[in-house]
């Protein structure tokens, strides 16, 4: 933890304060059962909210000034991504307004809407625009591909992806296999589109930040999982 910049130690600080960042067992996306979970829709409530769009809105200008990440538009993927992208929006219309006041957002339904404005997108169009999405986690990736594929169907350009938390998790196999070693779900995707991807806080910075915070089995069991499931890159 010492090592992380201050705001993302806040951050983890109120993922843990704010019970966001639980023990137990957990059924993820992947198949996977994992003893740690992030649930992102814990930031429920204003100062939770308020800490991580922060986190976001500091991750993303931070690596716009540094010229590695370029973009128009912030879309959020459903459903845990689209109150984190609009908050992220606001957040950096406020960090910088010179450079954010006219920041867009938009975000997808999971089912199309066959009424009224129709369609899977709400918010600004995607059309023609440089699009960052912003997400809560990744662990297989699945998520962000089908992310990626309907932006593109607008005819949105993926310019990159940040997300909260990165579970540094191997790829599951295709033989169904997951004692092999294996590359991870978010270097394959960078390199599979070229795409910039960040993390405000990885599973190395979790168990480092939790160490005398949470029970030392849960830190254990953690420990554990990394180890079976760790990518090698
Ligand atoms: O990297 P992956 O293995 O794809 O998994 C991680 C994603 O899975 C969950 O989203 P989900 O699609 O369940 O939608 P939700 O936002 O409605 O919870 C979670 O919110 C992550 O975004
Ligand atoms: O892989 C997932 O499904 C997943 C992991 C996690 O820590 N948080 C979450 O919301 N989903």
């Amino acid at each position: 933890m010492s090592n992380l910049p201050q705001y993302k130690k806040d951050f983890l600080k109120s993922a843990i304060d704010g019970n966001i960042l639980k023990f137990g067992s957990f059924l993820l996306k992947s198949g996977r059962t994992s003893p740690y979970f992030f649930n992102a829709g814990d930031f429920y409530r204003a100062d939770l909210l308020n800490s991580i769009a922060t986190a976001y809105a500091q991750n993303i200008a931070e690596h716009r000034s540094a010229g590695a990440l370029d973009f128009d538009i912030i879309f959020g993927p459903a459903y845990k991504g689209i109150p984190l992208a609009t908050a992220a929006t606001i957040r950096l219309g406020q960090l910088d307004p010179a450079r954010y006041s006219s920041l867009e957002y938009s975000f997808d339904r999971k089912e199309a809407k066959d009424h009224g404005e129709g369609g899977n997108i709400v918010g600004a169009p995607l059309k023609g625009k440089r699009v960052l999405i912003v997400d809560d986690v990744i662990t297989a990736g699945t998520a962000k591909r089908e992310a990626i594929a309907k932006i593109e169907k607008e005819g949105g350009i993926v310019a990159g992806i940040v997300v909260a938390l990165d579970r540094m998790e191997k790829l599951p196999a295709k033989d169904g296999d997951d004692s092999k070693p294996g590359p991870s779900a978010l270097g394959e995707l960078k390199k599979e589109y070229n795409l910039p991807i960040f993390a405000i806080l990885t599973l190395d910075d979790i168990i480092e930040g939790i160490k005398g915070l949470v029970g030392e089995e849960d830190i254990k069991r953690t420990e554990e999982y990394r180890e079976k499931y760790k990518a090698t890159d």
